[in-house]
């Protein structure tokens, strides 16, 4: 499907306004006239044709200040599953990874340092199932599982910094949503594990993994400091609250969302947290439909709208990735607009976590 073709908000608008109107309309809404799209190369283009997935590419720069700009290239991965879940684990695993090779390969050519993939990335997302046993094959270990050994390699090739979200099962057995952050060298540098599991709906994920234990983390990588708050995390403003007081300049937000469950929040939480914590955010979905056979009967059918974006901290966004294909979003960013925007508002300045600590303590001795 070509880029703009697909019925997004960012391409109804697109195709709706008049060049002048479609430039007002920018400023008041993504918070800039231009999008300030980065020119990719021909090889990245065939190779997002070849391997069918949608390539999009942003800059946020920042005002010259006595300073050096801190640029930073960083890449959001969505995709979808590629082989029927009634397949073997270990296949259903490959041909994820097969794919995914291709993608991280372009993003290295184009120079791309710090790459986050979505939530639970190397399977399908079968927490929906409501059944452990059966799947049990795609718990792994974050140090020596296998998504872990196959990221270090291609970290390790191309100098990147990995975010790898997958089920984790841990020495003694017990599981973890977790995000592994393997550095520029191949190593692990540390993990978040994500502390609000869901339990709404369809999303029950209580039963599966364990909450984080692990606080808030965050991880002093060679290009900047990042963090990690996992899907469901994002509707905590507090989570955010301390992954910023813990000296995040990026926070990515891989998650595992379906439109019934709240699209209309997607495009609103991880800008706020953005303007509000002075930091970069990017949100990054699942895309497309995953089917399960159930045990007693029946089937489980789940469709994940993608709609990957990324806020700068004065709140202007890029538009998303689509909601329908795989996708790699690159944005270069200078980091030093997170302290000319903090300067300019005054946020943790004026934030008075002094009261809210003592509020908080009397609330807690109150139950
Ligand atoms: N994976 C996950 O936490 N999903 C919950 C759905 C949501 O928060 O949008």
């Amino acid at each position: 499907m070509e880029r703009h073709s697909e019925l997004t908000f960012d391409n109804i608008i697109k195709n709706k306004l008049n060049p002048k109107v479609l430039k007002e309309f920018n400023k008041i809404y993504y918070g800039r006239e231009d999008h300030c799209e980065l020119k990719v190369k021909e090889s990245s283009l065939k190779s997002s044709e070849e391997n069918n997935f949608e390539l999009a590419a942003y800059s946020f720069s920042a005002a010259q200040e006595s300073r050096p700009p801190r640029l930073v290239k960083i890449g959001l991965i969505q995709h979808s599953v590629i082989l029927p879940t009634c397949e073997s684990i270990r296949e259903q695993r490959e041909a994820i990874f097969t794919k995914i090779e291709k993608i991280i390969n372009t993003a290295a050519s184009e120079g791309v340092q710090i790459i986050c993939l979505e939530e639970t990335w190397s399977m399908p997302f079968f927490l929906c199932t409501r059944e452990k046993e059966k799947w049990a094959e795609f718990a792994e270990s974050a140090t020596k599982g296998p998504s872990v050994i196959f990221l270090k390699d291609l970290a390790r090739k191309y100098g990147l910094v990995i975010v790898s979200p997958i089920l984790e099962k841990d020495d003694v057995g017990t599981w973890w949503n977790t995000a592994v952050v393997i550095d520029e060298e191949g190593n692990v540098l540390g993990k978040h594990l994500k502390n609000h599991l869901p339990s709404v709906g369809s999303f029950s994920e209580t039963p599966y993994y364990a909450p984080g234990n692990m606080g808030h983390p965050v991880f002093d990588t060679k290009y900047a400091k990042i963090a990690i708050n996992i899907c469901y995390g994002r509707h905590q403003a507090l989570n955010w609250l301390m992954l910023g007081l813990n000296g995040a300049e990026i926070v990515f937000n891989p998650s595992a969302t379906v439109a019934e469950f709240g699209e209309s929040f997607w495009n609103i939480e991880a800008r706020n947290a953005a303007i509000a914590n002075g930091y970069f955010t990017c949100s990054i979905n699942r895309v497309g439909t995953e089917t399960f056979n159930s045990t007693s009967g029946g089937t489980i059918e789940r469709t994940y709208y993608g709609s990957s974006y990324v806020t700068a901290p004065n709140g202007c966004r890029t538009p998303a990735l689509s909601r329908l294909r795989d996708g790699l979003m690159i944005v270069e960013i200078d980091l030093n607009l997170n302290r000319q925007v903090r300067d300019q508002w005054g946020f943790n300045m004026t934030s008075r976590l002094d009261i809210y600590a003592t509020e908080l303590k009397e609330l807690q001795s109150q139950n």
